[in-house]
């Protein structure tokens, strides 16, 4: 590690994503952990990440103010809620820190309330920052485009049963690739949430289904339904280390870039 290695804060460090950050940047030998902030009022604050992840010191102190932590950083990775995110959002413009968004659950309005932050900053926003799903992503636009009339497409997602939110941000990234390639606006031809008399199935819709329980990583189906044949892609997660992975990718590219929004496809080149 250099002086001029990448400082970089995890918010909501105590999380599922945010405990697997913590390690994913302080196995790194291209960043280094800046800070670690938690919940004001969490019994962490004011602990060394590392003991209170129950392994040894880190060199960090976690704080419930993001504000001081952000001061001696040049990287934000967020893994927390809406809300959070839009305060992160103006403090990372301050800063003029990256700022790198795995939140997902936004309403349209919220992520254009992201938008002002990032004429001072790198953001870089995805539902998914794996590398298989951003590859699945390119798939499901080409094969949209493939396979337009007589064919239904649906996407179907589970995850475990602490998740808040549904469809989840991948199934959205899916479906708007699908609609994409198919030349049309997913707001206007997405089924969310069926039940009851529905009557038949609407040509041209993107049907959405979530499945939540257990201890389920995330796993995403996009159903190409034909008539006498049917096409799945899949992707499955098993370790929540590639979203990390994906997410300590993005801080580092976005150093020394100049503000502006980008996604995991910028990130991955897979842009084409
Ligand atoms: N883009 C991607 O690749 C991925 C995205 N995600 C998304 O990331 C988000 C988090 O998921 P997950 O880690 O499972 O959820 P968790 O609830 O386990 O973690 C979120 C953490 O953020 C903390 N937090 C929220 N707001 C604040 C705040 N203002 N200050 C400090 N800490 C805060 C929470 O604290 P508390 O519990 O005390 O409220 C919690 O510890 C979800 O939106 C999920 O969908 C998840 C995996 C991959
Ligand atoms: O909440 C999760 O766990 C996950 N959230 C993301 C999503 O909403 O798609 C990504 C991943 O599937 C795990």
């Amino acid at each position: 590690m250099t002086e001029t290695t990448p400082g970089i804060v995890i918010m909501g460090a105590a999380g599922r994503m945010g405990r697997m950050l913590v390690q994913a940047v302080c196995d790194s030998d291209q960043a280094r952990l800046a800070g670690a902030v938690v919940r004001e009022g969490h019994d962490w604050v004011g602990q060394d990440v590392g003991h209170a992840m129950g392994g040894p010191a880190m060199g960090v102190i976690a704080t419930s103010d993001p504000l001081e932590a952000m001061a001696r950083a040049q990287g934000v990775i967020d893994f927390t809620t809406p809300e959070t995110t839009l305060e992160i959002a103006h403090l990372a413009a301050q800063a003029r820190a990256v700022h790198v968004i795995g939140t997902t659950g936004f309403t349209e309005t919220q992520i254009e309330q992201l938008v002002p932050a990032a004429r001072h900053c790198t953001q870089i926003r995805a539902g998914n920052m794996s590398l298989g799903v951003n590859l699945l992503t390119g798939l499901t636009g080409m094969v949209a485009a493939a396979l337009n009339e007589g064919w239904d497409i649906e996407v179907v997602e589970a995850h475990h049963n602490q998740k808040a939110d549904a469809p989840s941000g991948t199934a959205l990234m899916l479906g708007e690739a699908a609609a994409k390639g198919r030349g049309v606006t997913l707001s206007q031809v997405a089924d969310r949430g069926r039940d009851g008399i529905t009557g038949a199935r609407t040509e041209g819709h993107i049907g959405f289904s979530a499945i939540r329980g257990g201890d389920i990583v995330g796993e995403h189906d996009v159903i190409f339904a034909g008539q006498g044949e049917r096409i799945v892609l899949r992707h499955m997660a098993t370790d929540r280390m590639i979203f990390a992975r994906g997410a300590l990718r993005a801080v580092l590219w976005g150093q020394r870039r100049p503000p502006g929004q980008h996604d995991m496809i910028d990130v991955l080149g897979l842009g084409g």
